[in-house]
């Protein structure tokens, strides 16, 4: 063969290796994932998220890989969202392709196969329970019909709140907040909240704590098996123990049936009158047969109130103590409105701006669930080229949105009047603030968590003023966080109580 041929031969040659090199050595543009550090053999990027902090770990790597961002975690290919745009596409223009859950091993074991609403894969057993939850737990009348427990709990609050105001004594607002909303959540949810047989709330908050822990199983599935952590064995235990728990509560509810019409029913009876409707219409698979579907519910409703409503009103407590101005801004709306011998009663509150705004604004600077509840896609699609696959996890950082300096200026500093002219109705049509998520999954119960927690703040401010005490100033007040099921406060929050009014009568 001629050098020549040997030229022409060997330019071919490479011509056609090095198209068929960049044919298959890069990924297909459509195929194109998301920017995200590289993973690890084995666990990816699971180290990423194994710190004390996630959100803000998750926070700073979007500033370097961008709004939309991959993580391999174990085995579990992941996106994490981190803008209001991006959060827009997944959340609402997409909403359907994300309106999934992936499955949680605790929550498989706590709630009968995920047969609750908060862990449910979306279908139509989701679709009924939520209709179900929506229209008979959670709707507005429900959130009315449950006035009296509110106030008569923080009645007995204030009157407690009064006797150590007497003595000057140092209150653990974090203990009394903690308590407050877990009575009201289980009086409203089982009728009662203590019982003499067996501590619910005990197992309830074991079961939370679990729900909260980082469980390898659930990004590297084959390893459940050997349960390394032990976690399958602890949950099946608490499981079993709450599960006599709940069948207790339930028989004693269907042996002492509401005959009388000013009786309020709790969230077990109205359950029970459901419990010969076919919850699940359109799939005869999943009819409920049993009442496993009311036991699931009732621990979603327990377990998605308490902390939530809890750890917000304690991050509200805490920033007006760190802000006297905003403090002494909202007593004197209050007391506008109210006079200072009377208790603020439920009516009043909606007439509150300020506080509206100063809820907004904790909700922005702390959104407790700041990863909210993670998604997973139900199809593979391409979202602003990048290139997602079914069953992806997805994440969306709501603690970074809030601090998206496109949509907010000294985002770290709590100042409610920047929602002067700038009004958030957490209803899926503004995504700078999420606290509540968005769409089909997003929160079921946030009417009920904000009239909750803007009673118990505008009563706690108008009955008392509020001292730090020993050293604590405003500006060294601690407000590390803590992060679990929800994002809490490190450090238990310490204050001495004033009582501020006149005569108050709690009408
Ligand atoms: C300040 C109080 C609350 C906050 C910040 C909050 C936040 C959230 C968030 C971030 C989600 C996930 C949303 C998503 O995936 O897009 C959620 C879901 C949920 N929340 Fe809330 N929540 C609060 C109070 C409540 C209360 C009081 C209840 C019930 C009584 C409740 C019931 C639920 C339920 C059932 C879901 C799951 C909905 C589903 O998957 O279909 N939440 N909440």
């Amino acid at each position: 063969m001629s050098s020549a041929a040997i030229l022409v031969f060997l330019f071919i040659t490479f011509t056609f290796t090095y198209v068929l090199f960049k044919l298959f050595s890069q990924p297909k543009p459509k195929n194109k994932k998301p920017p995200g550090p590289s993973p690890l053999p084995i666990i990816g990027n699971l180290h990423h998220i194994l710190c004390a902090l996630p959100h803000r770990k998750l926070h700073t790597l979007s500033q370097k890989y961008g709004p939309i961002m991959s993580l391999q975690l174990g085995q579990v290919p992941t996106v994490i969202i981190s803008s209001s745009k991006a959060a827009e596409l997944f959340l609402k223009t997409h909403d359907l392709v994300f309106a999934s859950r992936p499955k949680i091993q605790a929550s498989e074991i706590f709630s009968y196969g995920s047969r609750g609403l908060a862990f449910s894969a979306y279908g139509p057993y989701w679709r009924s329970v939520r209709k179900l939850c929506t229209l008979k737990l959670l709707s507005a009348s429900k959130v009315e019909m449950f006035a009296p427990v509110r106030k008569e709990e923080l009645g007995v609050l204030v009157e407690s709140l009064k006797n150590a105001a007497l003595v000057g004594e140092v209150v653990n607002v974090s203990e009394i907040l903690e308590n407050l909303v877990e009575n009201i959540v289980y009086k409203m949810v089982l009728g009662r909240c203590h019982y003499e047989q067996f501590n619910v709330k005990n197992l309830i908050q074991q079961g939370m704590a679990l729900l909260g822990a980082f469980n390898l199983a659930d990004f590297v599935p084959w390893l459940g098996v050997f349960d390394l952590q032990g976690l399958t064995r602890t949950c099946t235990k608490i499981s079993k123990a709450m599960d006599e728990v709940l069948e207790m509560i339930i028989t004693e509810h269907e042996q002492n049936p509401i005959v009388d019409q000013n009786t309020n029913e709790d969230f077990v009876d109205i359950l029970l009158s459901t419990i010969h409707e076919d919850i699940d219409h359109e799939n005869e698979e999943n009819r409920v047969s049993d009442r496993t579907y009311i036991k699931a519910i009732l621990l979603d409703m327990i377990v998605a109130a308490s902390d939530t409503s809890a750890t917000s009103s304690q991050w509200t407590f805490s920033e007006l103590l760190r802000h006297p101005r905003v403090m002494k801004k909202l007593q004197n709306e209050i007391q506008n409105e109210v006079g200072n011998d009377r208790m603020v009663e439920e009516k009043d509150v909606k007439k509150f701006t300020y506080l509206d705004m100063v809820i907004d604004e904790m909700l922005r600077v702390h959104p407790v669930a700041p990863l909210l509840v993670p998604r997973e896609s139900r199809e593979s699609i391409t979202i602003d080229g990048y290139f997602i696959e079914n069953k992806t996890r997805v994440m969306v950082n709501a603690y970074a949105i809030a601090r998206d300096p496109t949509n907010w200026s000294n985002a770290e500093e709590f100042y409610p009047e920047r929602f002067i002219d700038r009004k958030l109705n957490y209803q899926g049509q503004e995504f700078e603030s999420i606290p509540f998520g968005s769409g089909r999954r997003g929160c079921a119960g946030m009417n009920m968590g904000l009239t909750t927690i803007k009673l118990i703040i505008s009563q706690l401010v108008h009955c008392f003023d509020w001292e730090l005490p020993n050293n604590v100033t405003p500006s060294n007040l601690n407000m590390e966080e803590k992060f679990g099921l929800t994002v809490t406060r490190a450090q238990p929050l310490f204050a001495i109580p004033h009582y501020r009014l006149g005569d108050a009568k709690h009408e």
